[in-house]
């Protein structure tokens, strides 16, 4: 905070630092990530396993990015909704429910763009 008006790279750096502790907090607090972050690895070593094609790498790598800052967002407005009220208050209900619903939307679609990619080099191993 002292030094808010610092340039070049020593801030660039700095921001860094601060982001790599936000992710570490999300890491370590979040269930849902710790999900999120398992199902990457899944998908990974699937997509090594059945040779998917270099476009379809680049579309699982740009879904498991967006599910994982989507989450980082969520807890993001989690703490904010937390550190205005510690009580029960409809909104606060609101905002996280609506925030919850991002990720959700965004893993249902995932979920189906998975299926899309994964479905017929599955079917050709299973059945031929
Ligand atoms: N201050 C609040 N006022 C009203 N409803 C709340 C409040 N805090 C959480 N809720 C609601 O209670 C339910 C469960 O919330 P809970 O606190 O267990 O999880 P969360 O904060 O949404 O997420 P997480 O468990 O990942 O921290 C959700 O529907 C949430 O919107």
């Amino acid at each position: 905070m002292s030094d808010r008006n610092q340039r070049g790279f020593k801030r660039l750096l700095r921001s860094f630092v601060f982001a790599s502790h936000g992710l570490k907090h999300v890491l370590e607090r979040e269930q849902n990530m710790q999900i999120h972050l398992v199902s990457a690895i899944v998908v990974f070593a699937a997509a090594w396993w059945l040779a998917i094609p270099l476009d379809h790498w680049l579309i699982l790598l740009l879904l498991i990015a967006g599910m994982f800052s989507l989450e980082i967002m969520n807890t993001a407005i989690e703490r904010t909704v937390d550190l205005y009220t510690q009580e029960f208050h409809p909104l606060a209900k609101r905002a996280k429910d609506v925030a919850a619903a991002a990720v959700f939307v965004y893993g249902v679609f995932a979920v189906i763009i998975g299926l899309i990619i994964f479905g017929p080099p599955l079917y050709q191993l299973l059945f031929s």
